[in-house]
């Protein structure tokens, strides 16, 4: 890759004795749109923070094209940030917020007056110079807080939840359209967020934060994939995570039967974890299934069933079928080598990536350079 725009080398931050983040690592390659992705607590806001200089990191290097920028205060960084709460001034109307960072910096006013208009017509608010804060919508606010931070021409935009606190519709269509802005200006968003389903839907890359710490980094389809570990799995979609032992490679057992798969790189009869999504099961006669399964439960979600199921080794079964089954009905649970995923206990992200170049098919190699 090329320089990256931000770099983190050994970053880690505490509070007295409480460590927030553990010893990061980050490259962020400019133009791109990137997520931070975890749970509550994670450390997601921190890393955001420590970017915009609103934090100070406890050790470690923070680089912005290659300089090392841990003293720069935050008003000289070139980046700004959109925040959950917006942080609109409420006594100012809409061309006073959007012209803040401009009048501060002492801009000629003709060249103010076309950049808000330019700023409100991308964030679809063209004409609403005049109106106030208090009589727009939440959404509008967010398009007013958006322009507001574009209007300063950052490198980097940071966004912090910046959908939390909108409804489900409008939030689809933001996060749309967000989308839409970094491609069109080209600059490198960096979007926090807790919601998975959005990260995969907005990102060309996304950094999953558990415990202070970056567990796994990739694109979208990547990680979804290839989850690293239990957490990842279960944070990253539905999964179905059940022990196996790896007989040797392309061959795991689980379930107490043996299937062809196609992972390699472990120890022979090494413990692991294999993961299966739901979507990639299907439930067809008792004879045919690779594992013959109970129907436990189900329910229907517009546009497919949600079965709960139980092999005979009490491993519970997700599947999302088309058609519905019967509760206490024997089937069969049908999937193909490459649906099972293995996963080695305790394995660091370096190893992981390292032995997955060495046993995924090449096409998939090749679709993974591509997105580098
Ligand atoms: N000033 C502080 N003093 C002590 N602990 C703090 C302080 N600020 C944050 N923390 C702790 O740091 C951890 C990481 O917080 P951070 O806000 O980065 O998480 P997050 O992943 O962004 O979570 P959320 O999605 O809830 O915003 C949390 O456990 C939080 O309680």
């Amino acid at each position: 890759m090329a320089q990256p725009i931000i770099e983190f080398k050994h970053v880690a931050k505490q509070y007295d004795d409480t460590v927030v983040l553990k010893s990061v690592d980050l490259e962020i390659e400019a133009g791109k749109f990137y997520t931070l992705l975890g749970p509550s607590g994670s450390g997601k806001t921190t890393i955001l923070r420590l970017i915009a200089g609103f934090l100070e990191a406890s050790s470690g290097d923070i680089l912005f094209e290659g300089e090392r920028i841990n003293d720069v205060p935050a008003e000289k960084r070139r980046v700004n940030t959109v925040f959950q709460n917006y942080a609109l001034f409420p006594n100012m109307n809409v061309f006073e917020n959007v012209a803040f960072g401009m009048s501060i910096k002492g801009k000629p006013k003709n060249e103010i007056k076309a950049k808000v208009a330019e700023m409100l017509e991308l964030v679809k608010l063209g004409g609403y110079e005049d109106r106030e804060i208090s009589e727009l919508s939440g959404g509008q606010q967010q398009r007013v807080a958006i322009a507001r931070a574009l209007a300063n021409d950052p490198e980097v935009l940071l966004l912090d939840e910046p959908l939390s606190a909108l409804d489900y519709k409008l939030r689809k269509d933001m996060q749309y359209e967000l989308r839409e802005i970094q491609k069109r200006l080209g600059i490198t968003f960096i979007f926090v967020t807790h919601d998975q389903e959005e990260a995969l839907a907005m990102s060309d890359w996304i950094f999953v934060t558990n415990e202070g710490e970056i567990v796994q980094n990739g694109t979208p389809v990547d990680i979804y994939d290839e989850p690293i570990n239990h957490f990842v799995a279960d944070f990253i979609g539905e999964s179905n995570i059940v022990p196996g032992v790896m007989r040797e490679d392309y061959l795991v057992s689980f379930a107490g039967k043996e299937f062809e798969n196609v992972d390699g790189g472990m120890r022979p009869n090494e413990q692991v974890e294999v993961v299966l999504r739901p979507e990639d099961l299907d439930l067809v006669a008792e004879e045919d299934g690779k594992l013959v399964v109970t129907i436990d439960d189900q329910s229907f979600r517009g546009d497919y069933y949600e079965i709960t199921a139980h092999d005979d080794d009490q491993n519970e079964w997700q599947v999302q079928a088309t058609n519905p089954a019967v509760i206490g009905e024997r089937r069969g649970l049908y999937f193909d080598p490459e649906d099972i995923h293995i996963m080695r206990l305790n394995e660091s992200e370096e190893d992981f990536d390292a032995r997955l170049e060495q046993y995924d098919d090449s096409e998939e190699d090749e679709e993974g350079a591509d997105e580098q």
